[in-house]
């Protein structure tokens, strides 16, 4: 499938290191000491009850917050102090926890919208170089349709985004994210508000996304059952300290992990 990405060599070095990240609000310690790696092919998942300090990770990550110590290193590159758009254009995305598309826009226009860090020809040069902006656009087009097959969005496909179920619309978050040809994908909450039938269709394209694309994950949620299912390795969080890191059977296990979250707000 075009889609597809040449498979990481054997012994590739990890995407993602995240060292000793230490990031407060006003005395309150959302992120306490965090640190974990995620390898070339891994799906990483990050889990804790409510204001364990899941999404301040996410944030970290793409640039919205900087964190008062530790070091993020992303493919080989520093990624703290950079610019949200520029840790995006590295290759890493993200989705968000609630839907974040234009709503009045069809799937194929967010889709395309993904794309734009991939646009090297503004307007006016587009004026002044049509034909290379028009074969860029035209091969921005086919890998929007690669997309569209990949996640099942064909009947869709020219819809509104706000016309469709909020299943649909997390799916088309997550091609808008595919559109920019990420390295490391982040999803926030993936499944929330979603019932069973549309939790088994994320589930299975969030796979897909990891085996067929190659393509790195690390997803944050609640959701102990999903992450557990999924996940290659599990971080637990609690208070914004790490309260476990391991396989998803060896964390479930885990007395420090039953205590602080299913004991706790799961
Ligand atoms: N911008 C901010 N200003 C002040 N406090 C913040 C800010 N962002 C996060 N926090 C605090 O940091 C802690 C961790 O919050 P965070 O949103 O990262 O948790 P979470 O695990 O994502 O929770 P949830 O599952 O509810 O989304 C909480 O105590 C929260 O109130």
């Amino acid at each position: 499938m075009a889609l597809m990405t040449a498979p990481e060599p054997p012994g590739a070095p990890d995407v993602l290191d995240v060292r000793d990240v230490r990031l407060s609000f006003a005395g309150v310690k959302a992120i306490d000491g965090v640190s974990f790696t995620v390898g070339p092919t891994e799906l990483f998942a990050v889990i804790g009850p409510n204001g364990a300090g899941k999404t301040s990770i996410f944030n970290v990550l793409s640039g919205v917050y900087r964190p008062q110590q530790g070091g993020v290193t992303f493919l080989g590159a520093d990624l703290l102090g950079r610019r949200p758009h520029e840790i995006a254009a590295m290759g890493l995305a993200r989705t968000f926890q609630n839907v974040e598309l234009f709503h009045n826009l069809t799937v194929l226009d967010n889709l395309m919208l993904g794309r734009h860090c991939h646009f090297r020809y503004g307007a006016l040069p587009a004026v002044l170089w049509y034909g290379k902006a028009r074969r860029e656009e035209l091969e921005a087009r086919a890998r929007i349709e690669d997309i569209v097959d990949f996640l099942e969005l064909e009947a869709w496909r020219r819809h509104p985004v706000r016309l469709l179920p909020y299943g649909v619309q997390k799916r088309v978050e997550l091609g808008r994210a595919l559109a920019m040809e990420p390295k490391l994908l982040l999803l926030d909450e993936p499944v929330a508000g979603m019932n069973l039938e549309e939790t088994e269709d994320m589930a299975r394209f969030v796979l897909d996304i990891r085996d067929e694309l190659g393509i790195p994950i690390v997803l944050v949620d609640h959701d102990m059952g999903l992450v557990m299912d999924l996940a290659d390795r599990v971080l637990v969080l609690d208070f914004g300290r790490q309260v476990a890191l391991g396989t998803p059977a060896r964390v479930q296990q885990d007395p420090k992990v039953i205590e602080a979250y299913l004991g706790g707000a799961a």
